[in-house]
């Protein structure tokens, strides 16, 4: 398990990490989540060692973690970084020979790698003549080329087609299920919804919400539920402790703890036939509505 224990740090006079604290359990996919300036980046940086915390410390399986380890974690930087006029297949090469493997293992990774990540027509290419969405599929191959012990990729889905999406979000799921700590931080929240086991979720330098999906969802969000009634639902507007979200004729969605919402299921029965009436998952983006306060709208969060 990889481990962040109350890492702080500032640049000049302002603190943009302060105490931060969570874990990236081995096998799991963690998403790391909060706006933009929220840190993501600097607490990755500092995983990595490219960047000295002030405070805190990053641990692997309860021990600081060392400079040959760090050597074995796999890196997608912010600032992507492939020599432009080199080979997909031949840059790669060189990455994994980096990493001491032998020419023909260095090669024969290479080779899979780029075939996994559906780059195969493109082996020969100069990465600088690939697509942007290939390029950034080169640059998940560049992070995993050496089979790393622990994975750190900041916004490895930006500027993917749903494809790609598909094909990166298989090879970190692979990559987990062989017990790899993989942390990624990305602003598709629909994306982290879908893929990530855990969650981080960070605002202005400190950790508002961590844990499972399922626990967020319990612990976060309001209560929402949805009925479809026969007769008009009108009515609902004025049930005390109820917060109507959407209304159309017998149709409506609200918000209301479960007692509420069985008073609300009984007194729809009293009245007529009800077809439908379903609780409400929150979604990712209502959590982090609701755990971010100070943050940009959700709508710059997810540009
Ligand atoms: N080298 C630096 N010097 C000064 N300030 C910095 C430096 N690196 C980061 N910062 C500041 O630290 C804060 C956190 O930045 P960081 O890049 O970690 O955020 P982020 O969550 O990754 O944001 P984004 O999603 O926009 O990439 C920002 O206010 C940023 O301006």
């Amino acid at each position: 398990m990889l481990e962040l224990r109350g890492i702080s740090r500032s640049f000049g006079d302002r603190l943009v990490l302060d105490d931060v604290s969570f874990t990236v359990g081995r096998g799991r996919l963690t998403g790391f989540v909060g706006g933009n300036g929220a840190g993501k980046t600097t607490a990755m940086r500092i995983v990595l060692g490219v960047l000295a915390a002030h405070a805190g410390r990053v641990t692997i399986d309860g021990e600081p973690v060392t400079g040959p380890q760090r050597s074995r974690f796999g890196y997608m930087p912010e600032e992507r970084g492939l020599y432009p006029k080199m080979q997909l297949v031949e840059h790669l090469t060189y990455l994994a020979r980096l990493h001491g493997f032998e020419k023909r293992a260095a090669t024969d990774r290479a080779e899979a790698l780029v075939e996994r990540l559906g780059l195969a027509a493109r082996a020969t290419d100069p990465v600088e003549s690939l697509s942007l969405g290939n390029q950034q599929r080169a640059q998940v191959a560049a992070a995993l080329v050496h089979d790393p012990e622990v994975l750190v990729l900041d916004e490895p889905f930006s500027g993917l087609d749903p494809m790609a999406v598909e094909v990166v979000q298989g090879v970190l799921a692979e990559r987990a299920a062989q017990g790899v700590p993989v942390l990624f931080s990305s602003h598709q929240l629909d994306v982290v919804e879908r893929l990530c086991d855990d969650l981080v979720i960070i605002a202005g330098g400190k950790v508002c919400a961590a844990g499972t999906r399922e626990d967020l969802r319990r612990r976060y969000g309001a209560e929402r539920h949805e009925i479809v009634a026969e007769d008009d639902m009108g009515w609902l507007r004025d049930v005390p402790d109820v917060r109507v979200d959407e209304l159309a004729g017998g149709s409506a969605v609200f918000e209301a703890s479960q007692d509420v919402a069985q008073h609300v299921l009984t007194a729809a029965l009293a009245r007529g036939p009800v077809r439908a009436f379903t609780p409400l998952r929150p979604t990712l983006a209502e959590i982090f509505r609701d755990v971010v306060t100070d943050e940009p709208a959700l709508e710059e969060v997810a540009r």
